[in-house]
């Protein structure tokens, strides 16, 4: 796999957030300090971390959403990503068809091609007639639905799956995991940030771990995870042991 050329990759990126609050360093919150990662084609990579140290941040870089401060997003030539199970860049003027057929369009499909596929999309995402009307009246829950169906069945080259974010009611949910792990399963390239670790252990072929802005460990989950649950394990006794010592105080 080394010697593979990856189809996406961070080359030291580095990403801050204004705050609000004006107090040090301008009001910016440095969330990733210098990353860097490699996706290589058919694998499927987990990126694991605390709350709140950046895991949807990196995805949203990956699908190009975010831009970063510093450093490079590089993704390979004619491969396309999705973010799952986002409506985000969704035209709310247009139908929930037509956005479909942008979608498509933007992930490298032929016009041909959407056409074919958008049945499919609208099977799978459930809007029945409402596929047919403008996403503005569309409920956040619909606009999920609507992206992770064309995300799914558009056959994007790499799939950014951000468990956080949840996908309708939760039949849709059970329907939209078991759809996920299919093409986990399979030869998809996909990058998976999951709050629990036993989903990555058992899903990714290869963790990365996010800690203070930087890559504290990569490689196969069997090595890194017991070095994760160790150090979480350990912070949460620290934690613990200082709410005691201050209660005695
Ligand atoms: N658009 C934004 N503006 C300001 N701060 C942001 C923005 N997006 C993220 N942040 C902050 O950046 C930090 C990292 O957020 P991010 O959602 O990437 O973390 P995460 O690891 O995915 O968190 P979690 O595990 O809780 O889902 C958080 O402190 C968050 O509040």
């Amino acid at each position: 796999m080394t010697n593979e050329q990856p189809v996406l990759e961070l080359r030291d990126v580095a990403m801050s957030f204004k705050t609000g609050k004006n107090l040090f360093d301008h009001g910016r919150h440095h969330i990733l300090r210098g990353v860097s990662l490699n996706v290589f084609r058919g694998e499927t990579l987990g990126i694991i971390g605390r709350n709140g140290c950046g895991k949807t941040t990196i995805m949203r870089l990956l699908a190009g959403i975010l831009t970063p401060d510093a450093g490079t997003v590089i993704r390979a030539q004619h491969h396309s990503a999705a973010l799952l199970s986002i409506g985000l860049g969704f035209k709310p003027n247009l139908s929930g068809r037509d956005n479909a057929i942008v979608a498509c369009l933007l992930q490298g499909r032929e016009y041909e091609e959407a056409l074919l596929i958008l049945e499919d999309i609208k099977e799978f995402s459930e809007l029945g007639e409402s596929f047919e009307e403008s996403v503005k009246t569309y409920s956040s829950g619909m606009k999920s639905r609507l992206g992770f169906a064309t995300a799914l069945i558009s056959n994007v080259d790499i799939l950014l799956i951000d468990e956080s974010l949840s996908v309708g009611d939760a039949r849709f949910k059970r329907k939209a995991k078991k759809a996920m792990t299919d093409r986990i399963k399979g030869k998809q390239t996909v990058v998976l940030v999951s709050h629990s670790a036993r989903q990555i252990e058992e899903l990714a072929d290869r963790v990365v771990w996010i800690e203070d802005g930087l890559v504290a460990a990569e490689g196969l989950p069997s090595d890194v995870l017991p070095n994760y649950f160790e150090y979480t394990e350990e912070e949460k006794r620290q934690k613990r042991l200082s709410r005691k010592a201050a209660r005695n105080d």
